[in-house]
């Protein structure tokens, strides 16, 4: 096989998804990283769960929020609901997988906090689940999801935010909520830290 021919590919899908996403996506994205702003602002917290490459993903999330993302600041609240391997045991163990996140934000979540729920299909009943909780508590849902959005994008409320990036492959749409993640830290760090810019 040649491995570079493949790769490169590989590399031109992704460069036209990104040109894609840049138009259709970056101003939806601007809009829920101001909307997460707002939420830190007034004292909330932002709860973020996926499965496997999103677990990941809400992990690097987190780890950007309450560290730091690329400039000196405070940290701000953020937690990965992928992380507790205690709780993630306890509770798959005995109420069912389905539950794993939906617990802790039952347990976690304040209305006025945001949930960033990513699943890749919009199918994960453990994400759809934890969506479920948040409405609940009166939370906002920043979806990222890949394909047609699935259960996940048909659920959402008003005042929610859907990032979809409408392509078939699970790993590009990984590669482009990787971008989301880190635009919206970008867009949070400049409304709360550096002065809007
Ligand atoms: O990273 C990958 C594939 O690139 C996998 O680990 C993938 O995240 C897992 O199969 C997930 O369980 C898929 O769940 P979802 O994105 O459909 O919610
Ligand atoms: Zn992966």
């Amino acid at each position: 096989m040649d491995h570079v021919a493949n790769l490169r590919k590989h590399f031109q899908e992704g460069i036209e998804l990104r040109s894609r996403m840049m138009e259709t996506l970056a101003p939806e994205v601007a809009k829920a990283g101001l909307a997460l702003a707002a939420c830190i602002k007034k004292g909330g917290k932002a709860l973020a769960c996926g499965n496997g490459g999103s677990a990941a993903d809400s992990q690097h999330f987190a780890a950007e929020m309450v560290g730091r993302f690329e400039r000196e600041r405070p940290g701000m609240p953020a937690i990965a609901l992928s992380t507790d391997t205690s709780n993630l045991t306890a509770i798959a163990n005995d109420y069912g997988y389905d539950y794993v996140f939906s617990k802790s934000v039952e347990a976690l979540g304040n209305p006025g906090d945001v949930l960033l729920a990513i699943s890749t299909s919009g199918n994960s009943k453990s994400v759809l689940e934890a969506v479920k909780a948040a409405h609940a508590k009166k939370m906002t849902v920043i979806a990222l999801t890949g394909k047609d959005g699935g259960a996940l994008g048909r659920m959402l409320a008003p005042g929610d935010f859907h990032l979809n990036v409408a392509h078939p492959r699970t790993m590009r749409v990984q590669e482009i909520h990787l971008l989301v993640v880190h635009s919206l830290c970008e867009v949070v760090d400049n409304e709360l830290h550096f002065g809007g810019t």
